[in-house]
């Protein structure tokens, strides 16, 4: 079971929503949809799901066209941010009409329905909430009857949109290590929707970045994080402090100071240079390899020292671990050296 996207664009009027989107998803991937509002990636998802229908394209599910299928025929399973669950219904009930309606034949044996039922209750870790209604739950466990009643109809792809969108932090957290948990008991393709940053590294297997209907970039989360393609993919990727600098062919220069290039072909000319807080090494004093910098402000957050550090006019922030850091010496106009572990540069 695979997916392929091929040139997929879909235009509401005269604006492009997606962008000639080319993306193929492997067996049992758990893949990411990341992006700012407005780029792209619900009509992404609902395309995928044949709830909207590309306008060019081509989209290939297990090597067959369904660029025209409707939903029924894809085998699919959705699960979207607003729980909508039947409030008239109980849990098992909720997770019972997914069996019910599918068409199959024959129809299960209400026997068999119950079998299924309490199977994927289990699943979920609702078992014992089978005969609450909707308004009896949490939100986390509204999304978990969710989750268990797009897969009663064994769906061979599993599409949620911002699943967790509208729970606190705290279950947030829980719930995407138990979706993660889920998806590889279970080896069904699933592709989410989100704009949290953080919910795409730690939970997918690749993360796609959309931008304006585009795909900026696709890879795992640790080769985005650590080698973003473009100056957007960086920064959405909390890519610090943005600096300019200048490219000089070979190497890039930020306030005189040579920083090696990543192989490529570079044209000279202005950069941005984006240092991510944790990049950033404080030294007593400037030398070799090294930026003089003026401490401009000091903060402790929590674990950690937040250092404001002005260069050279040019703000860049810092975090140091509170409990190794020379915390008598880093106050408000102090000088210091700095050391940049690594950069992402791109031309400006
Ligand atoms: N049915 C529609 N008619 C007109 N414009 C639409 C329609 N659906 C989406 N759009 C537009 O297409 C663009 C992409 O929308 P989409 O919902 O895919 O973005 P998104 O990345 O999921 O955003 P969000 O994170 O805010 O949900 C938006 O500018 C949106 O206004």
């Amino acid at each position: 079971m695979s997916i392929v996207l091929s040139g997929i664009t879909k235009r509401f009027g005269g604006f492009t929503a997606v962008d000639h989107v080319d993306l193929t998803i492997a067996p049992g991937e758990l893949v990411a949809l990341l992006g700012p509002s407005g780029s792209g990636k619900t009509t992404l998802l609902r395309i995928m799901g044949g709830l909207e229908f590309a306008d060019s394209g081509r989209l290939l599910i297990d090597g067959q066209d369904a660029t025209a299928t409707e939903p029924h025929a894809r085998r699919v399973g959705f699960v979207f941010q607003h729980y909508a669950l039947f409030r008239h219904m109980t849990v098992f009930e909720n997770v019972a009409f997914g069996l019910r309606v599918a068409r199959r034949r024959p129809r299960l044996a209400e026997a068999e329905i119950r079998r299924r039922v309490l199977e994927l209750l289990e699943l979920v870790q609702l078992a014992q909430l089978a005969d609450r209604y909707p308004n009896q739950l949490s939100g986390g466990q509204r999304q978990r009857v969710a989750l268990a009643r797009a897969l009663a109809t064994e769906p061979r792809v599993l599409l949620l949109d911002e699943p967790f969108g509208a729970l606190d932090a705290k279950v947030r957290k829980e719930l995407r290590r138990w979706l993660r948990e889920i998806h590889k008991g279970m080896g069904v393709i699933t592709v989410f929707v989100t704009h949290d940053q953080e919910e795409a590294l730690e939970l997918a297997d690749r993360v796609a970045i959309l931008h304006q209907g585009r795909l900026e970039q696709v890879g795992t989360p640790a080769a985005i994080y650590d080698r973003p393609a473009t100056a957007f993919v960086c920064d959405f990727l909390g890519g610090g402090t943005r600096l300019s600098c200048t490219i000089q062919g070979d190497h890039a220069e930020i306030a005189g100071l040579p920083l090696a290039l990543p192989p490529g072909a570079w044209t000279r000319g202005p950069g941005i240079a984006f240092v991510r807080p944790h990049d950033v090494e404080v030294l007593p004093a400037a030398g070799p390899g090294s930026l003089s910098a003026r401490v401009r402000a000091v903060q402790p957050v929590g674990p950690e020292l937040r250092l404001d550090l002005d260069l050279d006019g040019q703000v860049m922030e810092a975090l140091l671990d509170r409990r190794t850091a020379d915390v008598g010496a880093l106050t408000p106009g102090a000088a210091v050296g700095v050391r940049l572990r690594h950069v992402n540069i791109f031309p400006a």
